[in-house]
Formats: structure tokens, sequence, C-alpha cells
């Protein structure tokens, strides 16, 4: 097997796309750490011949050309004919497209992925809309619970409580050096499906397929983590194919200083402007590692933020449809978790801002139930503190259904995690009290969705403005076609966190939240309302994500959050210049 190094094997079309981080290219282009604190315990060559087939990040399958085939010692090892990345892309859609099964696409696609890398984003580039459930929500949810069976070749970092102590050790394991983003899950709340301990590597996993994919990052740039304290879940302990500890969670003072190194050794590898984006974390631990480590490190959390920015822009899009104002609307949440407070915090903020009010005013018509019913000031004392908040003067109410007429909201928000709790009695009490009432089910995956777009449609008689997390297909009532939003994370974070990486950006602040939303509200245009729709399709998400970049951007610059001097003149053209192509390359 023949490998060649560096110096013999150049590319001879390295892209013009600026540099995003400090570093050097090395021959095919790619971002290279130079700084000591990178160095692996090993060298980095370039593969030629049968290795170079075998690397998922240049291998390019039968569209190498003669020359290359020559240059690379391919020759026989591939059949003799040469086609193009277009035809490649149109055979592998057809592929998957012959699988009835999602899950079966979900494998055909990560096979892809650790096959040939560029083919797989430009794959999922082109057909964004048909792939994006395939490789995200909701099949990655079914994957994820079956990880164990379906598990092929290992992606991603695990990070268990066997590693404590050397974690430092094991991120240096990774291939990759120049790390932008990581996406870390402890897999104890994956999506409404509750905890899949390890097999949790699904979500970090797709989620930063989407980062590329939607906002441009270089895969390269990005790691995708689970950490693996144990599961508390029964089955997966039973199982014999389960991949993750054997044990229960652990808790407390462990976990806390399992995750204070991980966060360290982040920070020490990939220095301050790292972005940690946590990932589908239970509620008692996602809030706490949001307020521990924001003034230290670069986080996230999208089930908070992502999706707070993601609903408040819909919101906003959807005063254009039912008119008011944001200050004029009353919102009710069914869950009051991550999703839910981290949503009425942020619609709070944005009020706030536009009224000049004070938080705690406009913090009155927003009103949350939770498991025991509606959050009232007498529970105050037993609640948690992130509920605290929303705990107003009313009489207990304990169903749904009461809540909804009495407090008689313009817009029903669900954020619970259990499917079918938008019951008819709930949804139609909606559409007696508003001629067009917001119902907006975020719960995911679609088992786990509050309703769906067919019964939100029908119980309302086709007058309700509805969304949710996972997607649902267009449905005709009564000779007429409405189509569903999908009010999902995934239009804000990957334009997000271009948005971050590319200004050098070292903190996390709310505004830059507020302007990610405000940047994806301003991305609806007459067209879509004219179709009834809050969110602009996906077909357009890399120049959505674009803007989005841009406007966190200047918000960044303008808070003097952002470290890469100077200022770009034209941030939308610079953030679609960064942003990383699919394209093959050609290799000299
Ligand atoms: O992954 C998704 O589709 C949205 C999300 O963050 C979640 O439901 O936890
Ligand atoms: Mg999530």
């Amino acid at each position: 097997m023949e490998t060649s190094n560096v110096s013999s094997s150049t590319v001879a079309d390295i892209d013009d796309n600026p540099t995003i981080a400090g570093g050097v290219r090395d021959v095919y282009g790619e971002d290279r750490a130079t700084e000591d604190q990178f160095v692996t315990p090993w060298s980095v060559t370039v593969a030629s011949g049968y290795t170079l087939l075998r690397d998922p990040h240049f291998n390019k399958g039968l569209a190498f050309t003669e020359k290359e085939r020559d240059a690379h010692y391919l020759r026989g090892l591939l059949p003799p004919t040469v086609i193009s990345q277009e035809i490649q892309v149109k055979k592998m859609i057809q592929n998957i497209r012959q699988y009835q099964v999602p899950l079966q696409k979900y494998m055909a696609m990560m096979d892809l992925q650790e096959r040939n890398e560029g083919l797989f984003y430009k794959l999922l580039i082109d057909h964004v809309e048909e792939l994006l459930p395939v490789v995200y929500t909701p099949t990655v949810g079914e994957a994820c619970q079956k990880y164990g069976s379906i598990f092929m070749h290992p992606q991603g970092l695990y990070i268990s409580l066997k590693e404590k102590g050397r974690i430092l050790e094991v991120l240096r394991n990774w291939p990759e050096k120049n790390i932008q983003v990581i996406v870390v899950t402890d897999g104890e709340r994956i999506l409404g499906l509750g905890d899949l301990g390890c097999q949790g590597m699904g979500i970090p996993i797709g989620k930063l397929s989407l980062y590329t994919a939607l906002g441009g990052v270089r895969p390269s740039s990005c790691l995708p983590i689970t950490i693996d304290v144990g599961t508390n879940n029964e089955k997966l302990l039973n199982e014999e194919l389960y991949i993750g500890l054997k044990h229960r969670r652990a808790t407390g003072k462990e976990y806390a200083e399992l995750l204070e190194e991980f966060m360290t050794a982040c920070k020490q590898n990939y220095g301050e402007k790292v972005l940690i984006q946590f990932e589908d974390f239970a509620n008692h631990n996602a809030f706490d590692l949001l307020e521990r480590y924001r003034s230290t490190h670069l986080v996230f959390n999208d089930d908070i933020q992502g999706t707070a920015a993601v609903v408040l822009a819909g919101i906003v899009s959807a005063l254009n449809l039912v008119g008011g104002s944001l200050g004029d609307h009353r919102f009710l949440f069914l869950g009051a978790g991550e999703a839910g407070t981290g949503i009425a915090e942020l619609i709070a903020l944005e009020i706030s801002k536009r009224t000049n009010s004070p938080l705690d005013e406009v913090s009155k018509n927003i009103w949350l139930v939770d498991s025991k019913g509606l959050i009232v000031s007498s529970r105050k004392e037993s609640l948690q503190h992130f509920k605290k908040p929303w705990a107003h003067e009313h009489e207990p109410v304990e169903k749904l259904v009461d809540a909804v007429k009495q407090i008689k909201p313009t817009v029903l928000i669900g954020t619970s995690g259990q499917g079918r709790t938008f019951t008819q009695d709930v949804v139609e009490a909606m559409a007696s009290l508003n001629k067009k009432p917001i119902i907006l089910a975020l719960s995911n995956p679609t088992s786990q969705s509050e309703c769906t777009a067919e019964e939100a449609y029908t119980w309302t008689q086709g007058h309700a403005i509805f969304a949710s997390g996972s997607p649902f297909s267009p449905v005709e009532y009564e000779g007429k076609v409405f189509v569903p939003g999908q009010a999902n994370n995934a239009y804000i974070f990957p334009g997000f966190g271009l948005g971050l990486i590319m200004s050098g950006t070292i903190r996390m602040h709310d505004g830059l939240l507020l302007a990610a939303s405000e940047a994806l509200a301003s991305q609806v245009t007459q067209e879509h309302y004219d179709r009834g729709l809050i969110y602009p399709p996906f077909t357009n998400i890399r120049k959505i994500s674009a803007h989005i970049a841009a406007k966190v951007a200047t918000k960044a610059y303008e808070l003097g959050l952002a470290t890469r001097l100077p200022q770009p003149k034209d941030l939308v053209k610079f953030a679609e210049s960064c942003m990383y192509s699919p394209n093959y390359r050609s290799y000299r």
C-alpha cells in the first residue's frame, strides 16, 4: 500500500475560501492549526492509492479523473469509468429513494458520510428538504433508540467515566486539531424520547452535519462528543447490544467533576473561541451547565436558546398573519423545561426591548403549565428555579383545557415532550377564543408532537397558524392545502454558530440570540405569508444562514465580543465566502 508524504502530493485547485481561524493550509486546502497546543501523538501525511479511497475526507470514488488516478496510484483500484459528482449525486438520491424504511435511508446516509464526505454533503445540500428528516429529526431519534444494533463505524468522540483524569489525552486522539464547534450531549434527554445514554451520539453527529450542510462550517472543524456517565434507562441497561456504560447515571460531585474536566480540557486543547453547544441534557443539568460556564467559555444551549430564537422568529412573522404587536399577545405553554422557559424568556426580552417596559411587567402575559398544572404563585416555594419567574397570581388550575379557557391565550406552545397532549377540546378552545390561533407543537420526534398538523387544521376548521418541531406533510382540508411550518432550531444554530466563529466571538449574549431571531424572521417574505408560512422553506437555508451569521456577527462587534479584527465590511458576503463547499477539488 502506497502512501506519499505531503511534499510529493499536492493539490492544484485549492479553493479560495478565507481561513476563518488561525492556522495554515495543508496540501488539500484544509485549515490546519499550527500552535503547539494542537500537537497530536502522531503525524499527518497525505494518503494515496488504496488509503486515499478509504479516506472519507478526500475520497471521490469514480469521480477521480484519469490524471488523478495516475498521480495517486489509483489505477486498477477503480472500475475504468469516470463520472462527475453531479452524476454521483443523481445515483445516490435514486438509491436512497429506493429504501422504504426511514432508518434504512439514515443508515445509507451515514455509510456515505463515512465513505465520501464531499458527496454526502453535496447530496444533503442539493436535496435538503428531502434529506433533512433522514439525517436529522425525526429519523435520528429512532436511530439513537436502535444505535446499538445499527452501529457500524464509530463516529465522534466518546468520553466516559472510564476516561476521568485523561480527557485531554482523549481529545488529542481525535484526528482533527482545529476544532471550532463541539456539540456535546450526555444522552439524558434525547429529543422527547428520554434517557438514551451513550446512544444519544446520533444527536451531536446529526447536529454537526447540519452545521456543515446548512451553515457551511467545515466538517473538519466539527467535533461530536458524547459524555457517558451511565444511563437510568432500564431497557438499555439490560440490552446485550447497548454500547455504553452499564450502570446507573453518576450524579452530583462525580458528574460535576467530569464535566469540569471536560470543559477545561476543551479550552486548553482548542482555545478560548471554541463553541461548545450543549444538546439534549436533562433540565437539571442543562440550566446549571449554561450558568456555570457562560462567563468562562463560549457556550450555547440549543434546546434553551436555539429553540427560543427560532420560535420567537416564527411568532414575530405570524404577527403578519394575525395582526397586533408582540406585546398584545398572550402566551400559554404546556411544558416548563428547557425549551418552554427558554422561549418564554426570549419572548419577554423582545417585548421588553420593543415596548421599553420592565421584564417582570411583560412577563405577566406569559403563562406556563407543567405536569402539576398552571404555574401560579402559590406553588412558588416548591418550584425549580427556572420556573419561578413565571409563577403569577392566579388560582390553581390543573388541566390544560381549563388553563386555556381561563388565561385566554392567543398563542399555545407545546414543549412538553409528551405526544397528543393538545387534545381536541384544547385546540377547539383555542379556536373559539381566537380568529387565527397560533398553535406550535414543538416536541420531537413526530411521535411526541403535542398534536398533528391535520388535527390542528381540522379542529380549528382551517384557522390555525400551525408549526411543529418535527416535519409534517401539507394537509388538505376542505379543498384547501395548508403547509405547516417546522419550528426547529435547525433554522438557527448553523447560521448562529457560523456568525460566532467568523467573528471570533468569545462569549454568549442574549443580544446575539435576538439578532439571530430577527434575522430569521426577516427572511420570511410576503410570498411566504400569502401561502400561510411563518418560516421560509429550507431550500434556501444556506442563504438564510449567511444572513443570520451576518446579523449575529454585527451584534457581536457592537457588543465588543468579536475578536476578529478588522471587522469585514460586508458581513453577508464574508459569511458566504467562509462557507464550506462540498464540490470536489482537483488533486494534482
Ligand atoms: O433535535 C431537534 O430536532 C430539536 C431539538 O433540539 C430537540 O428536540 O431536542
Ligand atoms: Mg435538542
